[in-house]
């Protein structure tokens, strides 16, 4: 059974995630949750989550549905790299997403969530997509739901096509010709550590000239921003009158009036541009004159991010089959 969900930005002003509604439980319990390609567990708020912690999230109460069975002895505690985190309990209950119907599913209920999870008001949760291998559940680690649904899907694929300031969609099992235009380009995946790790043919700034290079990186839905090898970003901010590598503001920041170039990647020998908009991220606060880019370095990471701001120039294919395949297309 194939399905197609809402990918909603949760700020109208930028674009710092993407949450789509699923149902889990019987009678069915709506939650917002973000779809990450980045990570591989699927936590939610629930009414085991301190008081303390919930600032107007939805939460998953297993205690109301009638399908949840505790995983017994199992625990999970995940730590992201910008130093979030959360941490708790298993459950298996239904799980639906875009009429795709997992019935039982892993849901990962917290005991503690970090404060960037606590002041994120519109996320009620996580639903991982990388590679299962990533699941933190011990001392047995659980399926993703993209997983559990692959055998019911028609073809083992989902896609991503997130959207500047706008609802996008993530489709499961088909991929929707009328969402891209010209060729999907499919490049390898590297499924070790469990990330949809994929190698870039390349990069060119505004209309400069096309720099061959590698560069690996993960496709990662669940990071804002795009963090890049220190040469390309040095590159491109230097074509920007103003930017700098601020320490005080934690990455490059530029004069909100500087007009900014494009930023292309190559895709084997396709390649995607990311709109100069896409690159303009935010002013650092309300009615700022300083704004700070949505393109970083990925020096301090060890990883270099396609995050969102490059995703949503693209549609993109995750291919499941064996091996796993990434594809990327215009729209
Ligand atoms: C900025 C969030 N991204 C990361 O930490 C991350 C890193 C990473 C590693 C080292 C330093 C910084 C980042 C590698 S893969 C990767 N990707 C993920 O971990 C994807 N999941 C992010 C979930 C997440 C963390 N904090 C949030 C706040 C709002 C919405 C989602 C989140």
């Amino acid at each position: 059974e194939n399905g197609s969900a809402a990918a909603i930005p949760i700020d109208p002003r930028f674009d710092i995630a993407y949450v789509t509604p699923v149902t889990i439980g019987t009678p069915p319990q709506t939650l917002y949750l973000d779809f990450d390609t980045g990570s591989s567990d699927l936590w939610v708020f629930s009414s085991h989550t301190p008081e303390s912690q919930v600032r107007g999230q939805r939460i998953y109460s297993p205690e109301k549905s009638s399908t949840a069975k505790l995983l017994a002895g199992h625990t999970w505690s995940i730590l992201y790299g910008d130093g979030s985190g959360s941490l708790g309990n298993v459950y298996t209950d239904n799980f639906t997403v875009g009429g795709v119907t997992v019935t039982s599913q892993a849901v990962q209920t917290a005991q503690q969530v970090s404060y960037s999870f606590t002041s994120q008001s519109e996320i009620h949760g996580l639903v991982g997509l990388g590679f299962s291998t990533l699941n933190t559940v011990f001392p047995n680690g659980q399926l993703t739901f993209f997983d559990n649904a692959k055998s019911t899907l028609d073809s083992p694929v989902f896609t991503a096509d997130l959207k500047w300031k706008k609802e996008g969609t993530y489709d499961f099992g088909f991929i929707d010709e009328t969402k891209y235009t010209g060729e999907i380009t499919y490049l390898p995946v590297q499924t070790d550590p469990g990330y949809w790790t994929f190698t870039s043919s390349g990069y060119a700034v505004g209309d400069g000239a096309f720099h061959p290079a590698s560069i690996v990186g993960i496709a990662d839905t669940g990071t804002s921003l795009t963090y890049l090898p220190a040469e390309v970003v040095t590159s491109y901010w230097g074509q920007v009158d103003g930017a700098v590598d601020s320490d005080y503001y934690g990455g490059y920041v530029f004069p909100c009036s500087s007009k900014l170039p494009s930023f292309t990647f190559g895709v084997g020998p396709a390649n995607i541009t990311i709109p100069a908009s896409y690159i303009n991220y935010a002013q650092i606060t309300e009615g700022s004159p300083v704004c700070f880019g949505g393109l970083q370095s990925s020096s301090w990471l060890g990883v270099n991010i396609w995050g969102d701001v490059a995703l949503k120039a693209a549609f993109v294919v995750f291919n499941g089959a064996n091996p796993p395949t990434i594809g990327w297309a215009k729209k």
